[in-house]
């Protein structure tokens, strides 16, 4: 069923565990996201960014609605990165029923000012609302204090902004950065910040930046002719304990890229005499509903729906 994504995150919230909101962009992987979630009877929120609404519009949106609809488990289409308050309305408008504002990078009365006339206007149509606090970037665990609350989210701000907005879930800077580059060796994430945060506001926390980039996928991906450099993600025990203290959505688009293109990859590679469409893109998304069915072991949210 189609709900918001509010009917979703609030029982994660108070559960400890965490939903996955995986990016779309085509049928197959949002095939990939709804079908294993039912499959583990999963509740799961589906995003498209603007770039994918650039891409797909509502033809793409109503794939997803529509697979929503018919679903078993509770999905929520979600507007991720939405850059303006039009942008928000288009995405209400398209039918989505979870819209983020992140109006993050301005100062924070322009965020908190940004974000109120959103959840307003998306409240009176029964849309639920995400925001950020904070500046995305990967952190080194030996940097200083003072830098670090310099861009990651202060749980007294936090605070302030969530009453000031009236926001339904909170995005927090915590040290994860978008992408397959998310620093040397095991990316930090902020633990103790989480904590904090979680200790004072009860909703749900947002956690972007968090694929795992698997180290088994980034080795197929180059076995298949690809090349990435030093890539690395978000550990599995790094998620479940966030998820333990407050992180309830928790945001990944690159491991379903690369999944995708490994499939595509291997496919192509094993099979030169191979043109038929559905043999190349039914197996990206059978490499895609691998990782989705491991994200969701790890935020525990199998069995959920
Ligand atoms: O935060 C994200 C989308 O908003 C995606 O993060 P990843 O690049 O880690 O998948
Ligand atoms: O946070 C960004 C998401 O990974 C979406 O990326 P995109 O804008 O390239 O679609
Ligand atoms: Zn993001
Ligand atoms: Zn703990």
């Amino acid at each position: 069923m189609l709900v918001t994504g509010k009917d979703i995150l609030v029982p994660a919230r108070a559960g400890k565990y965490g939903v996955g909101a995986f990016n779309t962009n085509n049928m197959e992987i949002t095939q990939a996201i709804i079908h294993t979630a039912e499959k583990l009877r999963s509740p799961v929120i589906v995003q498209m960014s603007e770039g994918a609404i650039k891409y797909g519009g509502q033809d793409l949106a109503n794939i997803v609605i529509d697979l929503a609809k018919r679903a078993t488990v509770p999905v929520a289409l979600h507007l991720d990165h939405g850059s303006s308050y039009a942008s928000a309305m288009n995405a209400i408008r398209m039918g989505f029923t979870s819209v983020m504002i992140d109006a993050s990078h301005h100062p924070f009365e322009e965020n908190v000012a940004e974000t109120a006339k959103v959840v307003e206007a998306a409240h009176a149509l029964g849309v639920s609302v995400e925001a950020e606090l904070g500046r995305l970037g990967g952190i080194e665990e030996h940097i200083v204090v003072d830098e670090k609350d310099a861009f990651l989210t202060d749980p007294e701000e936090a605070v302030k902004f969530v009453q000031d907005t009236g926001v339904d879930y909170l995005a927090i800077a915590i040290g994860t950065s978008h992408g397959a580059y998310k620093g040397k060796g095991r990316p930090y994430i902020d633990q103790a910040r989480i904590t904090k945060i979680g200790e004072l506001l009860s909703i749900p926390l947002v956690a972007h930046g968090s694929s795992g980039v698997p180290a088994e996928i980034v080795q197929r991906f180059r076995d298949a002719g690809g090349e990435i450099g030093d890539a690395a993600g978000i550990a599995d025990d790094d998620l479940r304990e966030a998820c333990k203290h407050g992180i309830a959505k928790v945001n990944v688009d690159t491991d379903l890229r690369l999944a995708s293109t490994v499939g595509i990859r291997e496919v192509l590679r094993d099979n030169p005499k191979e043109f038929d469409p559905r043999k190349v893109f039914g197996k990206a998304r059978d490499v895609m509903s691998a990782i989705v069915e491991h994200k969701m072991g790890v935020l525990g949210s199998v069995g959920k729906a």
